[in-house]
């Protein structure tokens, strides 16, 4: 029989992932919006953000698994929620700047969720459902290509190595750039044991070439010079 309890308590740890909930799982998780929509007024009451379960530092991933927490999925899952938190505030940043391409970093905080609940679904414990849940999209890689080559066009080309700056909205760019590169060291391991699909790697490593031109876009849009390296005397 359904048991709502057990579904509720599975879209509760799957909210509170954090950085993995989607549509998609969440939809897998409640069976469909409609059955979670139809639920009794006692089953809607809100759920506590604390069930004091990872209180002894262990957690849970989307697949059920007890791990310690600093095991590699959660520095992984860990580090990628950094990643869109820096982003988020680049956004803003560039939001209140006017840029064209905030759109772009919403994708990518969305695209971002889709490489959480991947990395939080290791492929050793995944059954052939939670896989296919879980399975992240190259079409995303070929996107970030598509922006990055349109952002190239117009930016004079790059003939001395800068320095993160060129106004606020650049250098929370390049901070974003930093969490990125910190998240694929991260997820290098994972995919390597075969846990995490080798498409989110390719993600994070072309999202740190994405960072990178979009923080320098941002300067020029801005009319702010970027600084330029020079051997300390
Ligand atoms: N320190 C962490 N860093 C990264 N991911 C984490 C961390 N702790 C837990 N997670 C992951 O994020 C999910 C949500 O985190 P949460 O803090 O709610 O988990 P918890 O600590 O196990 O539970 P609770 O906070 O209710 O005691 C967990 O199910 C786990 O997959």
């Amino acid at each position: 029989m359904f048991s709502f309890v057990t579904r509720s308590t599975g879209l509760q740890r799957s909210l509170r992932l954090g950085t993995c909930i989607s549509i998609k799982q969440m939809q897998a998780v409640c069976g469909d919006k409609k059955r979670y929509a139809s639920t009794s007024e006692e089953n809607r009451r809100i759920p506590k953000i604390y069930t004091k379960t990872g209180d002894k530092g262990f957690s849970s991933t989307f697949t059920g698994e007890r791990r310690p927490k600093e095991d590699l999925i959660f520095d992984a899952l860990g580090t990628t929620d950094e990643l869109s938190s820096a982003i988020g505030l680049a956004r803003e940043f560039c939001i209140d700047s006017g840029h064209s391409f905030t759109d772009q970093l919403d994708k990518i905080q969305c695209v971002l969720q889709d490489v959480g609940s991947n990395i939080a679904t290791p492929r050793s414990s995944a059954r052939d459902s939670h896989i296919q849940k879980t399975k992240f999209s190259s079409q995303a890689v070929i996107e970030l290509e598509r922006w990055i080559d349109s952002l190239t066009e117009e930016l004079p080309p790059l003939t001395n190595f800068i320095l993160p700056s060129g106004g606020k909205s650049s250098a929370a760019l390049h901070v974003a750039r930093g969490v990125c590169r910190r998240a694929e060291r991260c997820v290098a391991p994972i995919v390597r044991s075969g846990e995490t699909d080798p498409e989110v790697a390719r993600y994070l490593n072309r999202l740190s070439d994405y960072l990178f031109t979009v923080a320098r876009y941002a300067a020029m849009k801005e009319g702010n010079a970027e600084t330029i390296y020079k051997r300390p005397e």
